[in-house]
């Protein structure tokens, strides 16, 4: 598991710390850590040039750290400071260590092999500041490899929410612990490939984070295993509404979905049945209504729907329900609020921002409170998909993010083999929260590997690449 805390519980937690070591120490820790993290991007250390920038805060002062231990191994380092005031132990380390100091940010960064944002930490409050922001610019455009420390300057370490500029970093080398806003777009695309630096905080910090983001290795501890006794009844029976004569394939590629999410059976109730069994033949299929098309374990309702009806008789049902696309159209709350069973939610960011009543920009410029809102409003989990796909539960439990997506996946189709892939997990008996991400975690997966030669991917590719996702997670 990859566990995020936000700034004031690494704050506390850092406190607690502080108080068990010598001043410096955690500083030292981290420096080092960083150090260790730009040799090995570098290769030879010796001879390359090394650009600091450097911030008033012990950003700029882990920065400074690691620039004169990357000089005492024969970098050339230069240290631009940006803010009213630096580091000031730093800076003497640094030039103890043969560092130079500079006021020409520009030339500097010309020639630089590697440059180290420490601009901001989890200090920063809004994005780059004005005269940062050509600074950060030109050290994008340079042909430098960008290490963000900490995180990318600019970026709210909490949310993900960028305001204003930050940089673009190709790496970071965060500390102690991932801060949730390196999980979350847009500020995720920022921070490039991150890596965690061990600085011994997981003895303070709290065992249960503020975020999370599964591995392969918990997404295989979730997904079912049939034992020999398990007949199709009891690995549980997914019913999928969806499609309309209109879109007779949202019902194919939703069941092609729930097909290979691990549930005995799939019943398809709807208009479809004929494109269904054609591409599908193992589908059990019923004209409906759903309620009269036989047990299930769990519904998934939505997918191509248009207006034909199923979505307030599924509501109705006392199993696990997933709604998705026509099954989120003019939702109320109460609809929702009143189940005894879960109910699953997955809307992209248009149809959240139908059911927030915002615009859709503001969904995906606040991606954890839209997912969040919606979670409390409707009492319900929330998978909200999108470039980073964040699942909240109404228990409070840490939200996920899915670290597998791909920007292939925003491709006609794809919504409608994830929620019957989610759908199929509940049917199996997961709890809404790990069907969710689980299920987001496979098909983003599954997307990756289907497209691993760079070509565009469809929702059939996906859908038909999930058993070698499946495999890929559970075969460690
Ligand atoms: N916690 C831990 O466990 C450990 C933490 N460590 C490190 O400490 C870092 C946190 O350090 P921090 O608290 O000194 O804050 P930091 O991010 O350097 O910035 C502070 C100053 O920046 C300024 N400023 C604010 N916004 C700005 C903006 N938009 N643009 C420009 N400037 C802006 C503002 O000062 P002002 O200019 O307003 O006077 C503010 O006071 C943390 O990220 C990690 O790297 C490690 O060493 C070891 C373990
Ligand atoms: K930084």
């Amino acid at each position: 598991m990859r566990n995020a805390h936000r700034v004031e519980t690494v704050r506390a937690a850092e406190a607690a710390l502080m108080a068990r070591l010598p001043e410096g120490a955690l500083m030292q820790r981290a420096a080092a850590g960083l150090a260790a993290a730009c040799c090995s991007l570098l290769g030879r250390v010796y001879g390359a040039r090394v650009v600091l920038l450097v911030g008033s805060g012990d950003n700029g002062g882990d920065t400074l750290y690691a620039g004169a231990r990357l000089a005492r191994r024969g970098a050339g380092v230069t240290a631009v400071p940006l803010g009213a005031r630096v580091h000031e132990a730093g800076l003497a380390a640094l030039r103890a260590a043969g560092g130079r100091v500079s006021d020409d940010p520009f030339e500097a960064l010309a020639a630089a092999d590697l440059v180290l944002d420490g601009i901001t930490g989890i200090g920063g409050r809004g994005g780059l500041r004005p005269e940062a922001v050509p600074v950060a610019r030109a050290a994008r455009g340079s042909d430098a490899v960008v290490v963000a420390v900490d995180l990318p300057s600019g970026i709210d370490a909490d949310t993900g929410e960028v305001s204003g500029e930050a940089l673009r970093a190709d790496a970071t080398v965060t500390f102690g612990t991932y801060k949730p806003g390196l999980l979350i777009d847009p500020a995720r695309e920022y921070a490039g490939a991150v890596r965690l630096v061990d600085i011994g905080l997981g003895a303070t910090l709290p065992s249960v984070p503020d975020m999370e983001a599964l591995q392969h290795e918990d997404v295989a501890r979730l997904l079912p295993v049939p034992f020999a006794s398990s007949d199709k009844y009891r690995r549980g029976v997914v019913g999928v509404v969806a499609g309309s004569a209109r879109y007779p394939g949202a019902a194919v590629l939703a069941v092609a979905g729930a097909l290979r999410g691990g549930a005995g059976a799939v019943r398809y109730v709807g208009p479809a049945t004929d494109a269904v069994l054609a591409r599908f033949p193992e589908t059990l299929v019923h004209p409906g209504p759903p309620e009269k098309a036989g047990r299930v374990q769990a519904w998934v309702a939505g997918p191509g729907l248009g207006d034909e009806p199923g979505v307030a008789e599924v509501l109705a049902s006392d199993v696990p329900v997933l709604l998705d696309a026509d099954g989120l159209r003019d939702l109320s709350p109460e609809a929702v609020r009143g189940r005894a069973a879960p109910t699953l939610l997955t809307p992209h960011a248009g149809e959240a921002a139908a059911l927030l009543g915002v615009e859709r920009a503001e969904v995906e410029a606040h991606r954890l409170w839209a997912v969040r809102e919606l979670t409390a409003r409707f009492g319900a989990t929330v998978l909200l998909k999108g470039s980073t796909t964040l699942v909240a539960d109404p228990d409070g439990a840490p939200v996920r993010a899915n670290p597998t997506g791909t920007p292939w996946l925003a491709t006609a189709g794809s919504g409608d083999v994830l929620s019957g892939l989610a759908g199929s997990l509940l049917a199996a008996g997961l709890p809404a929260r790990d069907a969710a991400s689980a299920a987001a975690y496979l098909h983003g997966l599954a997307a990756r590997l289907t497209s691993a030669t760079a070509t565009p991917v469809t929702a059939t590719d996906v859908a038909a690449t999930l058993p070698r996702a499946w495999s890929d997670v559970t075969t460690v």
